[in-house]
């Protein structure tokens, strides 16, 4: 599966592939739930964790709450796309769900941190990887405060990792500034239909080629 993902960029695998990561509150899950809203072409995927469920978090919607050992399991199996450990717990991406979308022509975008965007590139060289950046840290606490999900000490720890995580910003294809929600989904929303234009001239160029070279 890994090896036949590295030439999905090819012929078989005809649906886009978008990462997108960022440090805790800076608004990732409500950028990308506005996106996915407005285009139906684009789908998520129920990543599997360890983390607890937060309040009105219902298992296989916002996550599959798996214990440790199936986590070891999944991954003994080599049923992960992409897994990290972020603050404390694991969480992970399972291949089937992205191979099957993208394989029929279906688009599919990944919330997850950039330890795990980082793997995906390896795999799939043609995912386009995008971080989202608060304005400052200072809108960042005041953002997990005002989201009120998590504990004190989670706030600090998510702090902590945020400077870790927002130095790795320059290895993306993309950087996005939410300051004003509309305007960064706005950025989002184009990258993806940028994309999209890109891979099917890109299709449509070697399709040409073939022909040209009577090999179609
Ligand atoms: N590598 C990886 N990271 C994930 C996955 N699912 C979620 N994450 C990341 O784990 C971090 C914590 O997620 P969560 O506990 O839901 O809190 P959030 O930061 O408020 O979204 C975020 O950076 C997520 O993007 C996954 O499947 N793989
Ligand atoms: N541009 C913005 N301006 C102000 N608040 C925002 C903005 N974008 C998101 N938020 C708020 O910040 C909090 C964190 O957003 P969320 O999407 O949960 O972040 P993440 O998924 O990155 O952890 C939420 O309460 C959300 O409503």
């Amino acid at each position: 599966m890994r090896d036949s993902l590295v030439s999905a960029g090819e012929a078989d695998y005809p649906g886009n592939l978008f990462v997108v990561a960022a440090p805790s509150g800076a608004g990732k899950s409500s950028l990308v739930k506005a996106l996915l809203e407005l285009d139906t072409r684009v789908a998520p995927t129920v990543s599997h964790t360890t983390r607890a469920p937060r309040g009105q978090e219902k298992h296989g919607r916002e996550y599959f709450f798996i214990s440790d050992a199936e986590f070891d399991d999944m991954v003994a199996n080599d049923a992960f796309l992409e897994w990290a450990n972020v603050h404390g717990n694991r969480y992970g991406t399972a291949k089937r769900a992205v191979a099957d979308r993208i394989a029929q022509g279906g688009d599919v975008v990944l919330e997850i941190d950039f330890q795990g965007a980082m793997q995906v590139r390896r795999v799939f060289s043609n995912a386009v990887l995008i971080f989202i950046l608060p304005p400052s840290l200072e809108e960042l606490r005041a953002r997990l405060e005002r989201r009120g999900e998590d504990r004190p000490d989670v706030i600090d720890l998510r702090m902590r990792n945020a400077s870790v995580e927002m130095a790795q910003a320059e290895k993306f294809d993309f950087v996005i500034i939410n300051e004003v929600f509309e305007r960064a989904l706005f950025d989002l929303k184009s990258i993806v239909q940028a994309q999209r234009l890109r891979y099917a001239a890109q299709r449509r160029a070697r399709r040409d080629v073939f022909a040209a070279l009577g090999i179609a």
